[in-house]
């Protein structure tokens, strides 16, 4: 039973958002990490400020000279002190390393992002080029473009960025794939979030991690392969470097064998300290959740062509619905349905008989590959939604119909605590501020019959029961005011107890907000709980549709009968019946 709430409810100290830095600085490793990294950095940048000597200013005495004899860390072969250039070097061999890496993500990711998301001809091109360039020899290609490019040694870190990008490619690409159909990423959609949108929230979320550790390693590999090009004597001999310094010491190791030390020891201690913290950091973004809440600019309101005749009567109007896959499969044939405004329609029918695929018709969510045939019709207020633009489309879901899926705990994302999920689209398709969707959130939690809506705006998916989450989807469901909604079987998943509490509420917010409701079921007791009408649905066909009280005390087709017998008997298990589209 819903249990009263006892306290108001407030929107302060919500923690919308959590910061990664702190997480980060709890962690020793990290702490290590960060701070050897960050006195290298600084000490790079701050050379002119901090070195003691120019680093090409040569000194005779100097020449192979041991530590704290004029110079603090001695001289190199030239005279030069050591120290100095070790500091000068830094901002040169970072900042190859720097560029080598933003090239690197910059096309891994956003070809990764693409080519798993859209696959297709995205993919197959991208695949394409990641396959070319991981079949070419990294060293060959560059110690090859070091000769066309000249001496820089930036150009060649530029052409090694993008030899390393099919590592970030092929990485992005795997995580998008994997979750680019989780339900989850079906809800953003239902709920109207545009693609850049659910790639830039939910996906790319959840690549990061990954991403992240990838790229402090490349990062690592990049200073390694920079200073091990130098070390070969490629590269500005005038530009001092950490590689270019570890080649000179090399040449004087049996005058000055310390020398190799230092640029030695600072390459190590960088890439080290690299690893470590992106390993670090991996941990904390793992366990915790940040987002970008930049408000979205408000989405225009559908302007829907003239309505039909029979407006006042069918919000939702399908004729000859048909839908087919590409193996030649034909799932629903030429399916009648209207539903009116402010009826719910319950459509029934065994598993596999085509319910699903007709909801998901209404909502342009059909699974890839998944079309509609022929002279298919879907009108939904006499706009025909089988032409309306992807764009429209889009808006039309989560504003003017809403979805409630059958399985609660799959449709949150598991990164974002639940009141997140709720702000996003309140904000991204009502255009509302975050302060006002926060308490629209609120109010919503409430509504539903949350128990402590500031404690369940604050979970974590897996930190609530399955009624719970289920009571979240329909508060997201109904919070863009729909005029229908659609549920998906939305009490299959739940437990008995909480079945009947989801289904009256169900109903109340039915009655309240006026709206139609389409109850995709296998159940007629949950048609009898509270469906007006009711469509049966056998292999792909409405058998028999009429008022709910009319058809149960007189079924006419013989499917209909079988699916309330075994209803009422509960326990006899149904024999399926030839097709008889009567
Ligand atoms: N991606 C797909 N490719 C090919 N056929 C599919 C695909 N998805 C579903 N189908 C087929 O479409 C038919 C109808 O499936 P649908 O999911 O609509 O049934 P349902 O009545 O909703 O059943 P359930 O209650 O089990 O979800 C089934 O035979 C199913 O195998």
């Amino acid at each position: 039973m819903t249990q009263p709430v006892t306290q108001p409810v407030g929107v302060e100290n919500l923690p919308v958002r959590r910061g990664l830095l702190r997480p980060v600085l709890r962690n020793p490793l990290a702490i290590g990490a960060l701070a050897v990294l960050s006195v290298i950095v600084l000490a790079s940048l701050l050379a002119p400020l901090i070195a003691p000597h120019s680093p090409t200013s040569l000194r005779l005495d100097q020449i192979n000279a041991g530590p704290g004899d004029g110079y603090l860390l001695g001289g190199d072969g030239a005279g030069r002190d050591i120290f100095s250039r070790l500091l000068y070097a830094g901002r040169n061999t970072l900042l190859g390393a720097a560029i080598a890496l933003s090239v690197a993500l910059a096309l891994g990711v956003l070809s990764g992002l693409l080519s798993g998301y859209y696959g297709g001809f995205l993919d197959g091109i991208f695949g394409w080029g990641a396959n070319l360039l991981m079949a070419l020899p990294t060293m060959i290609v560059l110690l090859a473009l070091f000769q066309a490019l000249g001496s820089s040694i930036y150009l060649s870190m530029v052409a090694f960025g993008v030899m390393l990008s099919p590592g970030f490619y092929r990485l992005v690409r795997g995580q998008v794939m994997a979750v680019k159909h989780e339900l989850y990423v079906d809800a953003a959609r239902v709920s109207g979030l545009s693609d850049p949108r659910i790639i830039g929230r939910h996906i790319l979320l959840v690549v990061r991690a990954p991403v992240v550790i990838q790229a402090s390693v490349v990062a690592g590999i990049a200073i390694v392969v920079q200073s091990g090009l130098e070390f070969l004597g490629l590269g500005d001999p005038a530009t001092p470097t950490w590689g270019g310094m570890l080649q000179d010491a090399f040449t004087n190791i049996y005058t000055s064998p310390i020398a190799i030390w230092w640029p030695g020891m600072t390459i190590a201690l960088t890439v080290a300290s690299l690893v470590l913290l992106g390993n670090a950091i991996r941990d904390v973004i793992q366990r915790t959740t940040s987002s970008s809440t930049r408000l979205p600019k408000p989405q225009p309101v559908v302007a829907l062509p003239p309505v039909l005749d029979d407006r006042e009567s069918a919000l939702l109007r399908i004729r000859n619905l048909s839908v087919g896959y590409p193996s030649g499969a034909e799932v629903v044939h030429g399916v009648d349905l209207d539903v009116r405004r402010g009826e719910v329609l319950g459509l029934v029918g065994e598993s596999g008989s085509g319910k699903t695929q007709t909801a998901f018709s209404v909502l342009g969510l059909l699974p890839p590959g998944g079309t509609l045939l022929g002279s298919s019709s879907i009108q939904f207020d006499g706009a025909e939604l089988a032409r309306l633009p992807e764009n429209e489309r889009r808006v039309l879901r989560g504003r003017r119909i809403g979805y409630i899926p059958q399985e609660p705990m799959s449709n949150l994302d598991p990164c974002f605590r639940v009141g997140q999920q709720l702000v996003e689209p309140l904000r991204a398709v009502a255009g509302l501020s975050k302060r006002a969707a926060i308490a629209e959130a609120l109010s919503l939690l409430e509504r539903v019959g949350i128990p402590e809506p500031r404690r369940t705006f604050a979970a974590y998916p897996h930190e609530i029961s399955g009624g719970m989450a289920q009571r979240v989807l329909i508060a997201g469901a109904v919070s863009g005011k729909p005029d229908l909604l659609i549920a998906d079987e939305p009490t299959t998943a739940l437990d008995v107890t909480v079945q009947a509490d989801v289904l009256e509420l169900l109903r109340d917010l039915q009655t309240e907000f006026g709206m139609a409701m389409l109850l995709v079921t296998h159940n007629f007791g949950v048609v009898a709980d509270i469906c007006d009408r009711v469509a049966v649905m056998q292999d792909g066909r409405i058998v028999e549709t009429g008022d709910v009280r009319p058809l149960f005390a007189d079924p006419r087709h013989p499917y209909t009968k079988s699916l309330l017998e075994s209803t009422l008997e509960d326990s006899t298990p149904r024999t399926r019946l030839e097709v008889n589209h009567a």
